[in-house]
C-alpha cells in the first residue's frame, strides 16, 4: 500500500501541519513530518475534512442502471467527497430482502470507491401494506440498521408504530418520506402563490408536517428511533424543535437544494427543478438554515436522485422528482454555511456517520483514526458542467452556475479515490 504524506494542510480550520497516511490509518500528524517511502500532496491552501456520509441516495441499481448503478454512483460520491454513502431502497426489485441489499452492498465493495451502505424498505414492494423483512435485512451480510419507504410515505399509522417498535431491538432507525399522500394528490410544486400564479397543483407544507407531528408523537410513544429526509419547511423546523426538547429520539436532514432554491424556480418550467418534496419559499429557506446552524436540523444530505433524459426532460408533470446531489453538495454547503468547517465536518460526516452506525467513518484525521478523508481547496470556484459530472444522470440544479470549493482528494481507508480532482478508477 502507498503511503500519502500530506503536508500543510489545515485539518477541519485548524493551523495547517502534516498528514501521514499508511496502512489505512492516519499514521502521524503534525509539523515537519517525513516519510522518504510517500507520496507526497502539496495541502497548502487545501482544508482535510473527515471522509462526508451521505445518509440519503439514489444509486438505481438494481433496476434503472440507465439512470446510475452502485459504481457510478460511488464515483460521482468519492468526487463529491464522500466516503460513505447509504443507498435508497427505491430501486427494482425494491430492496426489501435480504437477497436485494445484499447485492447492492456487494455492488459497492466491488466499486470500492466508497462504503455503500444499503437501506431497507420499510413495506414490501413500497406499498405501504404490510412490513418487509427487517429482520432479515438486519441479519444479512449488509447489516441494515436503517429503513425507509423513500420516495412514498410509511402513511399508515399503526405500520410506522409497528416498524419503529420492531427495529427498536437491534437499535435500528426509521427514515420517513413525510408526506401525507391525501394532501399531496396530482401535486407538481409547493403550494403557495407561485403555484397559483402558474396554475400548477400545490403540495402543501401542512402535508409534511402533519406527518413529522405524527411521527415524533409515535417515537417518543415507543421509545424508538425516527429520522426524517430532506425536511423542508419552517413549519417543520418548529415541531421538530419541541420534539427535541422533549427529548423524544429524533434526527433530521436537509437537502442542498433546500438550503439554497425556492419554489420561483419553477416559473421556468424547467422540470429540472422538480423535486420531492418541492423547493419552498425563501421564508423557509431561512428557517432550514437556521436550523441547520443551531442544530436542530442535525445533517446535510443529498437526495441525489438521478433521473435519465426522457423523464427529466419532458412537459413539467410528466417529469419525475427529483435532482443530483452528490458532485456538488459541499459546493452548496460552503455557499450557504461559509468556511464553517467545524459545523460543516459535523453536519455532513460525523452526525451521519453516528446516526447510520457507519463505524469508521465521521471520525476526524488523527493519529490511529481510519484514513477516511477528503482534501477540498475553498479557494476554488468551478462551474458546473453537466456533461462533466460522473453521475450518469444530468439532472443537476446548478448546470452553469459557479460555486465555491473543489475536492482535490479523497481517500477510503488510506486508498486514495480521487486525486487532483479526479477519480482514481
Ligand atoms: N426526492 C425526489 O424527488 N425523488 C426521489 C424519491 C422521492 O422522494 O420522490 C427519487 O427516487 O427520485
Amino acid at each position: 500500500m502507498t503511503a500519502y504524506l500530506i503536508t500543510s494542510v489545515s485539518v477541519v480550520g485548524a493551523a495547517p501541519t502534516d498528514l501521514l497516511i499508511r496502512d489505512g490509518v492516519v499514521a502521524e500528524v503534525g509539523a515537519g513530518l517525513s516519510a522518504p517511502d510517500a507520496t507526497v500532496i502539496d495541502g497548502t491552501g487545501l482544508v482535510a475534512l473527515p471522509g462526508l456520509v451521505d445518509l440519503h441516495t439514489h444509486l438505481r441499481e438494481p433496476g434503472r442502471e440507465d439512470a446510475e448503478t452502485v459504481e457510478s454512483g460511488s464515483r460521482a460520491a468519492a468526487l463529491g467527497g464522500y466516503t460513505a454513502v447509504c443507498a435508497m431502497a427505491n430501486t427494482s426489485p425494491v430492496a426489501d430482502t435480504a437477497g436485494v441489499v445484499e447485492q447492492v452492498w456487494r455492488l459497492g465493495r466491488e466499486a470500492g470507491l466508497v462504503d455503500v451502505q444499503p437501506v431497507g424498505a420499510v413495506t414490501v414492494g413500497l406499498a405501504g401494506e404490510r412490513l418487509a423483512e427487517l429482520g432479515a435485512m438486519a441479519d444479512s451480510a449488509a447489516q441494515v440498521r436503517m429503513f425507509s419507504d423513500d420516495g412514498h410515505c410509511v402513511a399508515d399509522p399503526l405500520l410506522m408504530r409497528r416498524a419503529l417498535e420492531y427495529v427498536k431491538a437491534f437499535d435500528g432507525i426509521i427514515a420517513q418520506h413525510a408526506e401525507e399522500p391525501r394532501l399531496t394528490e396530482g401535486a407538481q410544486m409547493h403550494e403557495g402563490e407561485v403555484s397559483t400564479r402558474l396554475g400548477l397543483i400545490g403540495w402543501p407544507a401542512v402535508a409534511e408536517e402533519a406527518i413529522i407531528a405524527r411521527d415524533v408523537l409515535l417515537a417518543e410513544h415507543v421509545g424508538s428511533r425516527l429520522h426524517v429526509c430532506h425536511v423542508s419547511t419552517a413549519g417543520s423546523v418548529e415541531v421538530l424543535r419541541q420534539a427535541k426538547a422533549r427529548g423524544v429520539r429524533v434526527t433530521a436532514e436537509v437537502t442542498p437544494h433546500h438550503l439554497l432554491l425556492t419554489d420561483e424556480r419553477a416559473e421556468s418550467y424547467d422540470p429540472v427543478f422538480k423535486v420531492n418534496p418541492p423547493l419552498r419559499t425563501s421564508a423557509d429557506v431561512t428557517a432550514l438554515r437556521a436550523a441547520l446552524a443551531d442544530g436542530v436540523i442535525d445533517i446535510i444530505a443529498t437526495d441525489h436522485a438521478p433521473h435519465a433524459v426522457e423523464d427529466k426532460e419532458c412537459e413539467w408533470a410528466y417529469a419525475r422528482p427529483g435532482m443530483l446531489g452528490l458532485e456538488t453538495a459541499l459546493s452548496i454547503a460552503l455557499d450557504v454555511l461559509g468556511p464553517e468547517w467545524d459545523l460543516i465536518a459535523e453536519r455532513m460526516s460525523r452526525t451521519p456517520a453516528r446516526i447510520a452506525g457507519l463505524t469508521g467513518h465521521g471520525v476526524d484525521p488523527a493519529p490511529g483514526a481510519p484514513a477516511n478523508l477528503t482534501l477540498v481547496d475553498p479557494a476554488v470556484r468551478r462551474t458546473i458542467e453537466p456533461a462533466e459530472l460522473a453521475s450518469r444522470s444530468r439532472n443537476t440544479p446548478y448546470a452553469r452556475m459557479t460555486l465555491p470549493g473543489r475536492i482535490v482528494a479523497t481517500f477510503l481507508r488510506g486508498e486514495p479515490t480521487v486525486l487532483d480532482g479526479k477519480a482514481v478508477k
